[in-house]
């Protein structure tokens, strides 16, 4: 890790307080054009949210969840996603197959071959406690649709109510006009013509896709990776949805995002964590570590589809070799459950170029076909040739 490059911090204080004078939204017009620049350049940044977050919060979440992580393994199987709808609840990675679809790679080089299911034979070593936005009439013989399962009061006193004021907190961070259209460079229902400049009813258009979030609270706990581990805490993946907003606890050198760079040679690249048809990518893995106040934030596959490639979903990984149990606490701001994503009309324009537009996809299908890929990384390759089916049945749909 010899590069000097550092990822962008945004200071979203001017988002987070009112604009009432000209010089507040001056100052938010420069948050929104550091924004719309580091999506397009990184894909990765940190946002400063000292104003917005009281800093012992997220370090007392991760101290909840490492309580969690600590319980006897009997008492973490009382919650066991497989209790519920395999998604809700705790996980155990240490032995997972993470699988790398192509099918949001939009308007990339797409050679025939490159159109089937990647995968990627490493060990992740990790566990997991997941919860999701909660659904009207759950049913846990449907995957995702059944119900959050908290540790006990009596397990880890406080879990569930501070968890739950957390993803208050990050779901206004999410959506609400004064983060989203920050991005979208929409101040105070008026359309501000920088970044993707969507019109008015462009913005209300994606809006609605993202104003009822299918969000994804995530704790995670990472053991130390043992000098002989033939694989990753966290193997190089990109996420697949709309905004990630990460806490994790000071441990450094374990986050590594990958930054495309012409020339550099990555670290003996398929040794590295790198998906397949990434082994020839350019580039430098450099460190996210935690910086006091902020959250790291990362774009998921659905803003590369949205902005029609123009911003870009980064790969990132976590290698932690130090002595502690590092604990992070990703949210994962994502779009509603029906919303139907396709390149947005605004970012078609900046492109200018007559490439076919893809079919719409539902999110919602896109998760459950992320799920069904994690659920089958033990179950070996039939499920996943058929999540692979699935995935270039939409021949065309992605490919430029
Ligand atoms: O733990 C981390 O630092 C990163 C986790 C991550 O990338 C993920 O859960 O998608
Ligand atoms: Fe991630």
């Amino acid at each position: 890790m010899t590069s000097n490059l550092q990822l962008p911090i945004i200071d979203m204080a001017p988002y987070l307080t009112p604009a009432a004078t000209p010089e507040q939204v001056a100052a938010r017009k420069a948050v929104s054009g550091a924004l719309h620049d580091a999506c397009l350049r990184f894909g990765f940044f940190y946002l400063d949210i000292s104003t917005y977050v009281d800093p012992l919060v997220p370090d007392e979440l991760a101290a909840l969840a490492r309580d969690f992580f600590h319980l006897p393994q009997e008492v973490k199987d009382r919650i066991s996603l497989t209790k519920q709808d395999n998604a809700r609840g705790p996980s155990l990675s240490q032995a997972s197959l993470r699988v790398q679809p192509t099918r949001f790679t939009y308007l990339q080089d797409t050679s025939a071959s490159k159109r089937t299911l990647r995968t990627e034979r490493r060990a992740d070593n990790h566990e997991g406690l997941d919860f999701y936005r909660p659904v009207e009439q759950p049913d846990r013989a449907r995957p995702l649709w059944g119900e959050n399962q908290y540790p006990p009061d009596s397990d880890v006193p406080g879990f569930r109510a501070k968890y739950e004021l957390w993803v208050e907190k990050m779901k206004i961070l999410g959506l609400i006009e004064r983060f989203c259209s920050s991005i979208w460079h929409v101040i105070d229902a008026l359309v501000m013509a920088i970044g993707l400049g969507l019109t008015s009813e462009e913005w209300q258009e994606l809006r609605a896709q993202v104003d009822d979030s299918f969000w994804v609270m995530r704790a995670i706990g990472y053991p130390p990776l043992p000098d002989d581990h033939d694989g990753f805490s966290c193997g190089a993946h990109k996420d697949y949805g709309c905004l990630t907003f990460l806490y994790a606890d000071p441990t450094p050198s374990a986050l590594q995002v990958f930054l495309q760079q012409p020339g550099a040679v990555a670290d003996a690249a398929p040794l590295a964590g790198l998906p397949v048809e990434q082994w020839d990518a350019e580039g430098v893995w450099i460190n996210a570590d935690p910086i006091p106040g902020c959250v790291v934030c990362n774009i998921g596959e659905m803003w590369e589809i949205w902005s029609a490639g123009l911003y870009k979903s980064t790969l990132h990984r976590v290698i932690h070799r130090s002595s502690n149990y590092r604990v992070s606490i990703p949210f994962f701001f994502e779009p509603n459950f029906d919303a139907m994503i396709k390149p947005l009309a605004a970012a078609k324009r900046i492109r200018g170029d007559t490439a076919p537009e893809p079919e719409p996809v539902s999110y919602g299908e896109i998760s459950l076909s992320n799920l069904i890929c994690s659920l089958t990384r033990s179950t070996g390759a039939f499920l996943m040739k058929k999540v692979g089916n699935n995935f270039t049945t939409g021949k065309g749909k992605y490919d430029s």
